[in-house]
C-alpha cells in the first residue's frame, strides 16, 4: 500500500536526470491497478467469447490508454503538483522530467492506445477509450479541477468508463450491464476521494485546488461521505438482483457495504480534534478499505461471469 504522504516516485535520479522509472512514474502505474481491473472485469464479464490474444491486447490498450492520461494530467498540473506535498517529488515539478516530454508521451500513447484497441477490437471501443482519455484530461484536469468542489463528482465519470470499454470491446456495443459497472465506480468514487481529502486537505489549500474540504469545510465533508456511501450501498447491492449479481456478489456486497458504512459512519461522528489526535487513521483506514471495496465488487462480478460459464451464476 502506499505511504500516501509521499509520492511513489519509482526513479531516483536527481534534477534534470531522468531514468526510464520517471516516464514510468507518469503513466501512475499504481492507480491505473484498479483502473485495468475493471476493465478487465468489463471484458470478461461480457457473454461473448474474447480470443485470448486480443484480450490481452485489449487491456494493454486500455492500460496504456489509461497512462497516457495520467501523464497528460502530470503536465497540466505541474503547477500545484509541485505546490503539494504527496506530489512535489513527481517527475516533472521535481525537474527530472521536462514538460514537453509528459505532453508529448501522453499525445503519443493516447493516440497509439486508442487506434490500436479500434484496430485490435472495435471502433467503439477505440472512440470510448478516446473519450474517457478526452473526458479526464479536458473535462476533469483541466476544467472542474480548478473550478468547483464538484470537480470529482462528474469528473469522477472517467474513472468509471474502463468497465464499459473493456465491455464494448468484447461485445462491440454498450448494454445496461456495462452501465450497471459504469454507475458502481461512479458512485465509489466521491467516498474514494473524501475521505483523502480530509486527510490531505492542507495540500489542497496550498495549491488552491476547491476541493470539497477546502470549500465547504471538513464538516460538510464528512456528511457527504455518508450521503454517497448510502446511496452506494443501495447501488451496490441492489445490483446483486441485475443480470451481473447473483448470490455470490450479493455475500460479497452485504458484507463490504455494512464495513463501508459503518467506516463512513465512524468519519461523520468524529470530530477534528480527535482526527487530529490520531493522525486521521479512521479516515486512512477508510481510504484503504475502498479500495479493497472495488476491488471484492468487480472481482464478484468476475467470479458470477465465470460461474455462469457452467451454468451456475446468477439467481
Ligand atoms: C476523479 C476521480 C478520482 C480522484 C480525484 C482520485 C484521487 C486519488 C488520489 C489523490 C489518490 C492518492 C494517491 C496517489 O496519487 O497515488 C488515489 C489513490 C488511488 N486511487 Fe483514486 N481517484 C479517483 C478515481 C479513482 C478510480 C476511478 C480508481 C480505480 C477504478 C482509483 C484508484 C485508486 C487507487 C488504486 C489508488 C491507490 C494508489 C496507490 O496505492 O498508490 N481512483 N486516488
Ligand atoms: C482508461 C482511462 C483513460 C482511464 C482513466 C481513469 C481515470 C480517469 C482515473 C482517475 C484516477 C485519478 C488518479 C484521479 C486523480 O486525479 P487528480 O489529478 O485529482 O489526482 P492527483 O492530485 O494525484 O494528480
Amino acid at each position: 500500500m502506499t505511504d500516501l504522504s509521499t509520492n511513489s516516485t519509482l526513479g531516483s535520479s536527481q534534477p534534470g536526470e531522468a531514468q526510464l522509472g520517471d516516464y514510468f512514474a507518469l503513466l501512475k502505474p499504481r492507480v491505473m491497478t484498479l483502473v485495468v481491473f475493471t476493465a478487465f472485469v468489463g471484458l470478461l464479464a461480457a457473454p461473448v467469447p474474447v480470443h485470448p490474444f486480443i484480450g490481452f491486447c485489449a487491456i494493454l490498450f486500455i492500460a496504456v490508454g489509461g497512462g497516457a492520461s495520467g501523464a497528460l494530467n502530470m503536465w497540466w498540473d505541474a503547477d500545484i503538483d509541485g505546490v503539494m506535498k504527496r506530489t512535489a517529488k513527481r517527475p516533472i515539478p521535481a525537474g527530472r522530467v521536462e514538460p514537453g516530454e509528459a505532453l508529448g508521451l501522453g499525445l503519443a500513447l493516447s493516440a497509439f492506445s486508442c487506434v490500436f484497441l479500434g484496430l485490435a477490437t472495435n471502433w467503439l471501443a477505440g472512440g470510448l477509450l478516446a473519450f474517457t482519455i478526452f473526458f479526464y484530461v479536458v473535462i476533469y484536469t483541466m476544467w472542474l479541477k480548478r473550478s468547483t468542489p464538484q470537480n470529482i463528482v462528474i469528473g469522477g465519470a472517467a474513472g468509471a468508463f474502463p468497465p464499459m470499454i473493456g465491455w464494448a470491446a468484447a461485445t462491440g456495443s454498450v448494454s445496461v450491464e456495462a452501465i450497471l459497472m459504469f454507475s458502481l465506480t461512479f458512485m465509489w468514487t466521491p467516498p474514494h476521494f473524501w475521505a483523502l481529502a480530509l486527510f490531505m486537505r492542507s495540500d489542497y489549500d496550498d495549491a488552491g485546488v476547491p476541493m470539497l474540504t477546502v470549500t465547504h469545510g471538513r464538516r460538510s465533508t464528512r456528511v457527504h461521505i455518508l450521503v454517497y456511501t448510502l446511496l452506494l450501498a443501495a447501488l451496490a447491492v441492489g445490483t446483486a438482483f441485475t443480470s451481473v449479481g447473483g448470490p455470490v456478489y450479493l455475500a460479497v456486497a452485504l458484507v463490504l457495504n455494512a464495513l463501508f458504512i459503518k467506516g463512513a459512519w465512524d468519519i461523520f461522528r468524529r470530530d477534528e480534534a480527535a482526527s487530529e489526535t490520531d493522525n486521521y487513521k479512521t479516515e486512512k483506514r477508510f481510504f484503504k478499505l475502498s479500495l479493497l471495496y472495488l476491488f471484492a465488487h468487480f472481482g464478484a462480478i468476475l467470479v458470477e461471469a465465470g460461474l455462469s460459464r457452467f451454468g451456475l451464476g446468477g439467481w
